[in-house]
């Protein structure tokens, strides 16, 4: 069993899902807060390409580079005792399998455990050529907001039926491809609990209601300092308490006891 002094290894996370154990999950950016986050009992750290927003000030993911990501993980990296850290594969730095490759290599010679990647079916290969060189990888379905574009916004995304039947198939071919974790964004509550019961691999929610294998945020949107309207998913855990840690331990113990996230922060 994992426990606070040892580190948490991802063979762990598919343990937590078996003893429905939630995965408590955030992004961070740089040493000092991953080290609170680690000290805090967070599962997951997640150095997310949301960076280009909330450290950048960017409109969207879109112009973060490889190099950005780099730097940031090895900041990370320095302050993660116990928690996985995990590491988003940012836009256009995977393209075929040997492009993903020399990405991911960056990313874990900087520190990452695991590198994350928007989209399905289309990365089946990918993922596939990435587990084949022992990289663990987190699939992202759902809100993929690498596709902004293409898509037209932020929108939640499976909210009919054919929508959520490609998701869902989706989700099975990247856990076929050797995926060993998966991120669902801006998806109906309902939709999420059936992936995550078809899943053998654990399901980390945002914006995907309560029956995920675990739940994670953007950091500075539950510590309510994201410029602008807060997406309606998250929750500012810094009102009530003291000081950040105490948010973060607020947080761990609320995703733990299934107090968050609730049908409020759901679609
Ligand atoms: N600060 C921050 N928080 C995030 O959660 C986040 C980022 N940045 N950057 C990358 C993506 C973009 N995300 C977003 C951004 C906006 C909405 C949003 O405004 N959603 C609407 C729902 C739209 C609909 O109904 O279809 C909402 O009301 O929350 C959702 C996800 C999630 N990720
Ligand atoms: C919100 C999470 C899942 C993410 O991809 C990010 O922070 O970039
Ligand atoms: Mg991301």
């Amino acid at each position: 069993m994992p426990d606070a002094l040892k580190a948490l290894t991802i063979p762990d996370l598919a343990e937590m899902k078996a003893n429905d154990k939630k995965i408590v999950a955030l992004t961070a950016y740089d040493a000092s807060f991953a080290r609170i986050l680690d000290e805090a009992g967070v599962d997951l750290v997640l150095v997310g390409d949301s960076l280009g927003m909330v450290v950048q000030g960017q409109p969207t993911t879109l112009p973060v580079t490889l190099s950005d990501m780099v730097y940031h993980t090895r900041c990370a990296a320095r302050g993660v005792r116990r928690a996985i850290l995990a590491v988003d594969m940012p836009f256009a730095s995977y393209s075929g399998p040997a492009q993903a490759i020399d990405s991911a290599a960056r990313l874990i010679r900087a520190g990452a455990h695991m590198v994350k990647l928007e989209g399905g079916q289309k990365r089946a290969e990918t993922v596939r050529a990435l587990v084949e060189q022992s990289i663990p990888v987190c699939g992202h379905l759902g809100l993929l907001p690498q596709s902004v574009h293409q898509v037209g916004g932020y929108l939640v995304q499976g909210k009919d039926e054919k929508a959520a039947q490609a998701i869902l198939q989706d989700a099975i071919v990247l856990q076929e491809a050797g995926a060993s974790l998966l991120v669902l964004e801006c998806v109906p509550a309902t939709l999420a609990a059936e992936i995550t019961a078809a899943l053998d691999i654990p399901t980390i929610g945002i914006g995907a209601g309560p029956d995920c294998s675990g739940q994670i945020l953007v950091l500075y949107d539950m510590l309510g300092i994201t410029p602008g309207k807060r997406p309606r998913f998250s929750r500012n855990f810094l009102q009530g308490v003291e000081d950040i840690p105490s948010a973060i331990r607020a947080y761990v113990e609320d995703v733990r006891a299934g107090r968050f996230p609730t049908s409020e922060h759901s679609f």
